[in-house]
């Protein structure tokens, strides 16, 4: 955009990059409060303390198979044995298996006293009701899992800060833990700005569209560990703004994001409710394409971040900007979107003041390398457009024109 270019209006201040400003919206942000929920609940949740294993796993030395324990010494190709009873996972045999016995044994089932080996079903020929043969000899350990080979009791299985995901919550409830101590979730205030809004399935007027851009910042916020509160659609009025974004400070959110009015004109007036409210602005308007009006301040221990309204500006906002937070807050490392490296798919222009994320395809090289394909149409309010990309290509502040083919940085979708 040629107003961007400092060239042409020299006594401009440069805007804030990008870094500084995630740098500056992140500063202090650490989880704060614990809360002990049931495991049920965990999933997704971030753990605020070690967890110990309160058992061994498995507790006693189990059948990783189907088949026969026996005495592996017993056991040549031809050999009889005598079966003397049966082991089932939940119901272990009482006694023990002496010399050129095999005692029937179930996957899970605990191994019996004198046994050291499990001879698979496979490996062996019933012979009538009380005996088999084996058709395979056994080495002495084999399919046994020895007690504690997952864990022990008292062992610390997972980290302070683990996110509890499919993996990690099996894990505590396999270390037998029904409650466990979380990091509470940071409280994200949502509130939506302007005149020409309707919420989902209303019935707009001629000059209103449906809003948008909550619902996507809210499953943002879910997504990193966050709870979003719904702060409604604010007319664009001071008063209405600053009236709910009063509100969120009541409810003591730890973070509050409007969307819109963070532009210059004339019905642009987040900046004017955050004032009227006590919210310091720390920056407005930073060196970031699509994204540029992003403002942010605090209220005490709130940390406020006005977005630009264009659909795809907001989303990248919150992808760049407010996701990061989110997960400070939380608990959740890393911070930030993982930048990865490909190859561009089409040539691009040298770029401005700005960094640029923009809106790309994204396919795989002969190499297994991404190939990363700008689309066509940049524009911000293009909501299928970011629908429909596998990444943001990343473009710094002057980087200099490129070809197909030459590397490049991008975020993937
Ligand atoms: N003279 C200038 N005009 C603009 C500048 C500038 O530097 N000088 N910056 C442009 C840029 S860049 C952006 S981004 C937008 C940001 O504007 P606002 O944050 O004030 O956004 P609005 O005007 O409120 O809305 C923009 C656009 O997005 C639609 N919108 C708003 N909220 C929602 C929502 N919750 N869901 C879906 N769509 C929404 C709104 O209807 C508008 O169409 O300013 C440029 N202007
Ligand atoms: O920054 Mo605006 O977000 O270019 O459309």
């Amino acid at each position: 955009m040629a107003s961007d270019s400092a060239a042409k209006s020299p006594a401009r201040k440069p805007l804030m990059p990008v870094d500084e400003a995630a740098a500056r919206i992140l500063a202090g942000a650490e989880p704060a409060g614990e809360d002990w929920i049931a495991i049920d609940e965990a999933a997704g949740r971030v753990l605020a303390a070690d967890l110990v294993a309160r058992r061994t796993q498995p507790p006693f030395d189990a059948s990783a198979m189907d088949g026969y324990a026996v005495r592996a010494a017993d056991v040549v190709p031809g050999a009889h044995l005598r079966r003397t009873g049966e082991a089932a996972a939940g119901r272990r045999f009482a006694g023990e298996v002496g010399p050129g016995e095999a005692v029937r044994i179930f996957t899970g089932a605990p191994v019996p006293a004198g046994a050291d080996a499990v001879l698979i079903q496979e490996n062996t020929r019933t012979l009538g009701e009380d005996a088999i043969e084996a058709t395979e000899g056994v080495k002495p350990g084999a399919n046994i899992r020895r007690a504690g080979l997952d864990f022990r009791a008292g062992e610390t299985v997972l980290a302070t800060g683990t996110r509890l995901d499919f993996r990690t919550l099996s894990l505590a409830a396999a270390a037998n833990h029904a409650t466990v101590p979380v990091r509470r979730r940071p409280k994200v205030a949502v509130l939506s700005t302007g005149d020409e809004l309707v919420p989902p399935g209303a019935e707009p007027g001629p000059d209103q569209i449906v809003a948008s851009n909550h619902l996507g910042i809210a499953a943002l916020v879910a997504a990193n560990g966050g709870t979003a509160l719904p702060l409604g659609i604010a007319g664009d009025t001071v008063a209405d703004i600053a009236g709910r974004i009063a509100q969120a400070v009541e409810g003591e959110a730890d973070v509050i994001v409007t969307l819109g009015g963070a532009s210059v004109g004339d019905h642009d007036l987040v900046a004017a409710a955050l004032a009227r409210e006590g919210v310091a602005l720390d920056f407005w308007k930073i060196a970031m394409r699509p994204g540029k009006p992003v403002m942010f301040g605090r209220l005490g221990g709130t940390r406020v971040l006005g977005l630009p309204g264009n659909p795809v500006s907001s989303m990248v906002c919150g992808l760049v900007l407010l996701a990061p937070l989110v997960r400070a807050l939380a608990g959740i490392a890393p911070v930030a979107p993982l930048v990865e490296t490909g190859i561009l798919g089409a040539p691009v222009r040298q770029n401005d003041v700005r960094r640029d994320y923009m809106r790309a395809r994204m396919a795989t090289g002969a190499s297994g390398t991404p190939v990363i394909t700008p689309i066509p149409v940049q524009d911000s309010s293009m909501i299928s457009a970011i629908a429909a990309a596998g990444a943001l290509l990343i473009r710094e502040p002057h980087e200099a024109a490129a070809d197909a083919g030459a590397p490049c940085r991008f975020i993937r979708l």
